[in-house]
């Protein structure tokens, strides 16, 4: 165990202690929900280092993280390449506001790296802040270029926190089980049509009852925010031939696949072959976070030339920002994905492999009925008695067997996410005595699992 002081932190102050304290001046302590414990219960742990596979506490206990800072840090922290990077970008000045070399070679490294064989579908990207800005900068584009109004969105998908795309959405929404947020109107809230995932009969009829009226349909690239969910083989393809046949634009998001699942993103193993169903077929948009920033704020939207030059100031579509394309994010984003390369995306296959196998394993072992579902390298687990396939099905699991559970691990040391409803996420980080630790975990939380029992 290593003990941490900093000027803003005292060993002697406990998470409990912060907790408090973080109450009295940020609502729910919190500065974002999905931090809170909310369906876990318990203290939310305060961080102060993070290191490899590890993070450590305000108390000086340090955990395997299976979080990741919810999907950026496939390296696992503070990469010393990375964090030399940002060192030496931060001396020579945080922000311009202003173009900088920085921005070009980012976008110039993902137009190449988002290709297979001739396939290209990045033509122009734009940095933004965060995965919420990239999609919701993709839809009023897609609402610009196409000059229509409605959206189609899949239930348990989640695309960050703007108006258009909260309804029934994903992650903190369904693990505080809100249908949607208050505080949208209900003009916007029409404007957004909701359907279940992996259901084409669903999108053929919307499309037949709003006859030229949709601009875009937004899909996760793998739904992994209710849990992770691949799509069915071939699903992302058929909507790419209905939104094309339709007037319509795809926007893939690719916010948490992108750079996590292999180097080019989900996208990239579907036009690779390697998962099927889905060669032969290109996004019009994609949206892009987490990876792309290397722990950094930065996102981006990146698509069509011709689509991407409807956005100011060629085009008529507004879109900003004091902080896009910041150069110490930009200087992170770059190490970051030059970084990660083959070896990096094996490790992170063969661990999440190992781990998702031996929790099943240890899960059936207690008798616990589970499903494990992945998308590549992401992967989550469900109490239910069958696979699921969208969002129906995830919520009917008996997800009151996952707080045991969670605690069971944090107890022994695994930092996993507080929500039945994420992703655990590994990095290359995740040595052999990394996931050691896990493993050791896991008997002690799947009996946890076993015995819990459903509320009444
Ligand atoms: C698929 C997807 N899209 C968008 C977002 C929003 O990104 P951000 O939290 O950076 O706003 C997230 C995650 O938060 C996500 O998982
Ligand atoms: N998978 C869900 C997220 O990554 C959300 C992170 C956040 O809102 O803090």
């Amino acid at each position: 165990m290593t003990t941490s002081e900093t000027s803003t932190t005292n060993a002697s102050t406990t998470n409990d202690q912060y907790f408090v304290r973080a109450k009295a001046s940020i609502p729910g302590g919190v500065n974002s929900p999905v931090r809170a414990y909310g369906s876990v219960g318990g203290t939310p742990r305060f961080l102060v280092s993070a290191n490899g596979p590890y993070v450590t506490d305000a108390e000086g206990r340090e955990y395997v993280d299976l979080v990741a800072s919810w999907g950026p840090a496939i390296l696992g922290h503070a990469h010393p390449t990375v964090v030399s990077a940002v060192q030496e970008a931060a001396a020579r000045g945080l922000s311009f506001g202003a173009s900088t070399p920085g921005e070009t070679e980012l976008a110039e490294l993902v137009r190449s790296r988002v290709s297979v064989g001739d396939q290209a579908p990045i033509e122009k990207i734009r940095m933004v802040s965060t995965g919420t800005e990239a999609t919701m900068t993709a839809i009023r584009l897609a609402r610009g270029y196409t000059g229509r109004d409605l959206l189609v969105k899949f239930a348990g998908h989640y695309h960050g926190h703007s108006d258009s795309l909260l309804a029934e959405a994903g992650s903190g929404l369904a693990t505080l089980a809100l249908p949607g947020s208050a505080g949208i109107t209900a003009e916007t809230a029409a404007q957004t049509i909701v359907l279940p995932y992996n259901d084409l009969d669903a999108v053929r009829k919307a499309f037949d009852e709003n006859s030229e009226r949709i601009a875009a349909v937004i899909v996760e690239a793998a739904a992994a925010n209710m849990g992770v969910l691949a799509p069915d083989p071939g699903f992302n393809k058929a909507l790419s031939e209905i939104t094309t046949q339709q007037g319509a634009l795809l926007i893939v998001d690719e916010v948490l696949t992108g750079f996590r699942v292999g180097p080019a993103g989900w996208w990239g193993l579907e036009a690779s072959g390697a998962v099927p169903g889905g060669i032969g077929w290109k996004p019009d948009l994609v949206t892009f976070g987490k990876v792309i920033g290397g722990g950094m704020p930065l996102a981006a939207l990146g698509g069509r030339a011709e689509i991407m030059d409807y956005l100011a100031p060629l085009g008529p579509v507004y879109q900003a920002g004091t902080l896009s394309g910041n150069p110490v994010a930009v200087a992170a984003g770059i190490a970051t994905l030059q970084l990660a390369d083959a070896s990096v995306y094996a490790r992170i296959d063969e661990v999440a492999a190992l781990v998702a196998r031996e929790t099943s394993a240890a899960l059936s072992r207690e008798g616990v009925a589970h499903s494990v579902q992945n998308a590549g390298s992401l992967f989550s687990f469900s109490f239910t008695h069958g696979a699921p396939r969208d969002y129906d099905d995830v919520r009917a699991q008996e997800a009151f067997r996952y707080p045991p559970f969670f605690h069971a691990m944090l107890d022994a040391g695994v930092n996993l996410p507080p929500s039945v409803f994420e992703a655990w996420f590994l990095t290359a980080a995740h040595d052999d005595r990394a996931v050691g630790r896990i493993l050791e975990a896991l008997p002690g939380a799947a009996r946890a699992a076993a015995a819990a029992v459903a509320p009444v």
